[in-house]
């Protein structure tokens, strides 16, 4: 009783004081916080926007992306926003009719005008790159290959969007980009983990692109792509085998079987019963079969099916140059490539074949593969019409050819063994955006991948308001044990102090 009094005596004006600081701190806290945590709300999110058209040789596909326009300093995430598949075949086969390659994007290109904002559209960079298709025109036809871009830039030009050009990538950067975009998706370079190799299989060209250990980029210096991204140093290795994407490889089988110009053949890697009228022109057309041509033949052929793997094996390894080789190691046609390497990502034609046949499960072994594309070849052609009524015939009849050099290309091509292979999967997109060339091209023009910063996210709003609120706090504590330590010197509160 009496030591409470002496408090009393000693702190006249301690409980006043100590209830003011209390509801003082109380409204600090509650206001710094409430602050802190409206202030830091994301605010209604604003998109920039980049459209990349891909001209293959098989068709044009448009692709959008879009990304937080305040985090347009190389650090926001890019995703795709939208597709648009352009109708009819790829712009190289307008050859002869050029501007029906311009009018043919119209559609996709109002689709674009519809996804992006209007506001945006001036500022939304417009890119066109033609792959393998027009690389064959551009060889065969050099005129008729710039007749084609300029038909295509006209029309892109009637766009509101800010165009940035139409030009053939060469295969070395079609594969380099497509790397670029399977680890972009996959958060893999801005982590510095290690890469996933790409394996683009188109219907003109194919590409193999990926990391190997030990690269002596020296020993072929074509094939060595250096990159410095998130200050990360990259040795890639890619090679892109013109004709030998899944349409032109058909054509070099067909023309290996042909080249006596027979009137008939029976092709191991169609269906049993199979059966076509083919025009030894039309099959010709093409810089990658055009100087086998045989001297003499009819105008048409029948090819009919015979349905048997092995044989259709036989038929690819035709396709494929194993003998050159004047590097350590070699795919084949003489090219260099190191032993492949670590996990790939396949896709383009890969994941349409392997979707198809339902091979993408990624727990099934090479021979248990090779063991379903065997069967599958072997069924007769009316019973697989019967089992897939719904599927485009065309594409139907050549699953049995596609997933045959799939194999053999894998394997005897770029020696994937049945430990790596199991590696590889089949696949369309990474969290929602294609695998392709496309994103990684856009990345690159617009440097959308700083070469040296690191980056640091900024913290997380939960972060944000818990270091406010811990500041707050401490600097209460403080202020409280500073005003308490010149207590002494505090003017006396209007009570005197009442000795009892
Ligand atoms: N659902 C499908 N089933 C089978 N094949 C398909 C399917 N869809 C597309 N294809 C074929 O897959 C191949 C690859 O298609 P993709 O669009 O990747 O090639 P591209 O870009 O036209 O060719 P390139 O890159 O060589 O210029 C083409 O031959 C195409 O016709």
């Amino acid at each position: 009783m009496s030591a409470q009094r002496e408090m009393k005596e000693k702190n006249p004006w301690h409980k006043p004081l100590t209830i003011i600081i209390t509801v003082i701190g109380v409204i600090a806290i509650v206001a710094l916080v409430t602050v802190a945590g409206l202030q830091n709300r994301p605010v209604f999110q604003k998109y920039k926007y980049g459209i990349v058209l891909d001209a293959g040789s098989s068709h044009t596909a448009l692709y959008i992306y879009k990304w937080p326009a305040e985090k347009d300093n190389n650090t926001g995430r890019i995703e795709q926003k939208h597709s648009c598949k352009v109708k009819g075949k790829g712009i190289s086969s307008y050859a002869a009719v050029p501007e029906k390659a311009g009018t043919s994007l119209t559609e996709c290109m109002q689709e674009a005008e519809m996804q992006v904002p209007a506001w945006r559209h001036q500022e939304t960079p417009l890119y066109l790159g033609a792959t393998a298709g027009m690389r064959l025109l551009n060889m065969e036809n050099k005129v008729a290959s710039d007749k084609v871009f300029e038909a295509v830039e006209k029309a892109l030009q009637r766009f509101p969007f800010s165009y940035q050009g139409a030009r053939i990538l060469s295969g070395q950067e079609e594969g380099a980009f497509g790397w670029v975009t399977v680890n972009y998706l996959d958060d893999r370079l801005k982590q510095g983990l290690q890469t996933t190799g790409a394996l683009d299989l188109g219907g003109a060209s194919t590409q193999i692109s990926f990391v190997p250990h030990e690269y002596d980029i020296s020993e072929s210096p074509s094939n060595a792509v250096a990159f410095q991204l998130y200050g990360n140093y990259y040795n890639l290795y890619t090679h892109s085998f013109l004709c030998y994407g899944k349409d032109q490889a058909l054509r070099m089988a067909l023309a290996h079987q042909t080249r006596s110009g027979p009137i008939a053949i029976s092709d191991p890697c169609f269906h049993p019963d199979y059966s076509v009228t083919r025009n030894y022109n039309t099959l010709y057309d093409s810089p990658c079969v055009s100087e086998r041509k045989p001297k003499v033949a009819p105008l048409n052929f029948t090819h009919t099916g015979e349905g048997n793997f092995l044989q259709c094996q036989e038929v690819i390894r035709s396709l494929f140059n194993f003998k050159s080789c004047k590097y350590s190691k070699c795919s084949f046609n003489g090219i260099f490539q190191p032993p492949v390497q670590g996990s790939f990502g396949a896709f383009s034609a890969y994941y349409f074949v392997m979707n198809f046949l339902n091979l993408t499960d990624g727990s099934m072994s090479l021979e248990t593969i090779t063991n379903y594309v065997a069967n599958y070849c072997s069924t007769p052609w009316d019973q697989i019409k019967k089992v897939y009524p719904d599927i485009n015939e065309k594409y139907l009849a050549e699953y049995c050819f596609s997933g045959t050099y799939i194999l053999t290309l894998l394997t005897e091509g770029y020696n994937f063994n049945t430990e790596t292979f199991s590696k590889i999967k089949f696949i369309k997109e990474i969290k929602g955006s294609d695998a392709g060339w496309t994103l990684g091209y856009m990345l690159n023009l617009t440097n959308m991948i700083p070469a040296e910063t690191k980056d640091s996210p900024p913290l997380p709003h939960a972060g944000y308001v818990s270091i406010v609120t811990v500041i707050v706090l401490l600097l209460f504590i403080l202020v409280t044990l500073f005003i308490l330590s010149f207590r002494s010197i505090w003017p006396k509160c209007s009570k005197e102090p009442q000795i009892v």
